[in-house]
């Protein structure tokens, strides 16, 4: 049987688009103080020293916060997709992928509405917060009795559900997100693999929103979860460090290919 990770790395134009959190930033209480481990950012920076390999960071976060955890400025090479795919930062070498998602007056004057809403709900419940997003909001019970946690993501899902029936609802690890746009990861893979001329993409991710982009991977790619549960992956790997060494092998195979 053919090794995937081989495989990949034979490709001409190679793309590697990494989740953030709990894929290259171990999870942690307070979102914005969470950073790359030390092994993922040594990955990262063999891959983007190897020919022909584009490096991506898709993520559910709003750009702007991604551009902070990920200490990424206008020097960077690395491709940034946040909100789920609904926001893009390109280098200046690569054209940015054009999104037809819109965010018009109404559509913001309700996520501020609701996310007050949101606020006010859960506001008895000690360790519950609600994190403003871009096009919406998150809900987020890691700091909250997890007897109490289901009541929290209940709350906000009905409310959401009564007044905003036709936003994007996501889970993920102690966090429900609410959207009004509807793009997912697939739609990041799809546009950057575009944006990059890839002809081969490495998927990697942690959590359920990032099974999307796996899920729409082809027979050229390879989807790599991170951790436990289900999955449309090729290929596991324990936790970060697992990842890190995966991709450093990578990078190496696709510079011994070249020489
Ligand atoms: O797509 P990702 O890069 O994995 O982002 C998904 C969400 O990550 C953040 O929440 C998660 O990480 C936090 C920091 O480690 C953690 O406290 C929280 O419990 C996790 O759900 C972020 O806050 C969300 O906005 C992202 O959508």
């Amino acid at each position: 049987m053919t090794d995937p990770l081989a495989a990949i790395a034979r490709t001409p134009r190679l793309l590697v688009a990494l989740d953030f959190d709990g894929t290259l930033s171990p999870l942690v209480d307070e979102p914005m103080t969470a950073r790359m481990a030390p092994e993922a950012r040594t990955a990262v920076a063999a891959l983007l020293a190897t020919p022909a390999t584009s490096v991506s960071f898709v993520s559910g976060r709003t750009l702007e916060h991604l551009r902070v955890i990920a200490e990424h400025d206008d020097t960077s090479a690395v491709l940034l997709a946040g909100s789920h795919g609904a926001e893009y930062w390109t280098p200046r070498s690569v054209r940015a992928p054009k999104t037809t998602g819109t965010a018009d007056a109404d559509a913001l004057a309700l996520r501020d509405a609701l996310r007050a809403e949101a606020e006010s709900a859960i506001a008895d419940i000690e360790g519950a917060w609600v994190e403003a997003k871009e096009f919406g909001f998150g809900v987020h019970s890691r700091l909250v009795d997890p007897a109490q946690a289901d009541q929290v993501h209940g709350r906000v899902d009905r409310l959401v559900a009564a007044r905003a029936p036709g936003w994007r609802r996501r889970v993920g690890h102690n966090i429900t997100e609410f959207s009004f746009r509807a793009e997912g990861k697939d739609t990041a893979v799809r546009l950057l693999r575009e944006a990059t001329e890839a002809t081969g993409v490495l998927f990697a991710g942690d959590d359920v929103t990032d099974e999307d982009a796996i899920a729409a991977l082809g027979p050229e790619d390879v989807g790599v979860k991170v951790g436990a549960g289900p999955t449309a992956a090729q290929i596991r790997v324990d936790d970060i460090a697992g990842l890190a060494a995966l991709l450093l092998s990578l990078a190496h195979l696709r510079d011994a290919d070249r020489e």
